[in-house]
């Protein structure tokens, strides 16, 4: 079977990475996860950290010098100027880094599945690589009680948020698969089953 590329996206907290471990444990799928790989690129150190602190100063490091990512994320997801000057210092190099690690799990043909989880899988230009892209989407009352539970997010920082993601109808639009996520862990496997088999 040649490698399949699937892009993973939707809204804040609509189950994206959820979808993205079934995939893992279930069908041995590699993960690309772009959340994890900034994060990583914003460490002390790492290639984007000084561009972050010269732009935003140094009130956004903590005691032991690392990016605060939740002052950042107050900064950054309140004025969309300032997180688009984020984007273009962070997402150049993630994409790199993704698009390395996929001509390198192409080359060896050893996984099935290759996974690009990603809230920005349409604007940052993933979809074009992507054989599929799945759109999970959650009902606005389930994201809020989940992600109060297991972040202790407030409505007002998902809001902050949303504001500066698509539509989940626009997201739905650009995708060949959806998979709704206001039910149980076992619904969604038996929709990945479907989309799967598609
Ligand atoms: C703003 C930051 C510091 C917040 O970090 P924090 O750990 O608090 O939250 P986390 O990274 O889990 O993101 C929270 C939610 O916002 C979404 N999100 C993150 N960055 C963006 C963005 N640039 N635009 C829209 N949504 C975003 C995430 O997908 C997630 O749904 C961090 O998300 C960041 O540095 N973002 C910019 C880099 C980026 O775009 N990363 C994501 C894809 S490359
Ligand atoms: N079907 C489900 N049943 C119960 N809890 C779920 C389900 N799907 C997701 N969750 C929980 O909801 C929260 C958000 O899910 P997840 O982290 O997968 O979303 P995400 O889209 O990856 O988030 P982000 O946009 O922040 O990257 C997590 O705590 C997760 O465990």
């Amino acid at each position: 079977m040649a490698l399949k590329i699937i892009g993973i996206t939707g809204q804040v907290g609509s189950g994206k990475s959820t979808v993205a471990d079934i995939m893992k444990d279930k069908y041995g799928a590699h993960l690309i996860l772009t959340d994890v790989i900034a994060h990583e690129l914003m460490k002390k150190g790492a290639v984007c950290y000084q561009l972050i602190v010269n732009y935003f100063g140094k009130g956004i490091v903590d005691e032991v010098g690392e990016i605060d990512r939740s002052k950042l994320s107050q900064i950054v997801f309140h004025d969309s100027e300032k997180l688009a000057d984020l984007n273009d210092m962070v997402h150049p190099y993630v994409m790199n880094y993704a698009f390395d690690e996929i001509r390198r799990l192409t080359k060896e043909n050893k996984v099935d599945y290759v996974v690009i989880e990603t809230a920005l899988l349409i604007e940052a230009g993933y979809k074009e690589i992507c054989d599929e892209v799945w759109a999970v989407t959650v009902s606005s009352k389930v994201r809020k009680e989940r992600l109060s539970r297991s972040r202790g997010y407030s409505d007002e920082k998902i809001e902050s948020i949303l504001k500066n993601q698509l539509k989940d109808e626009i997201i739905r639009e650009n995708a060949t698969g959806i998979i709704n996520n206001n039910g149980t862990i076992d619904e969604i496997i038996k929709q990945i089953e479907l989309l799967l088999v598609k």
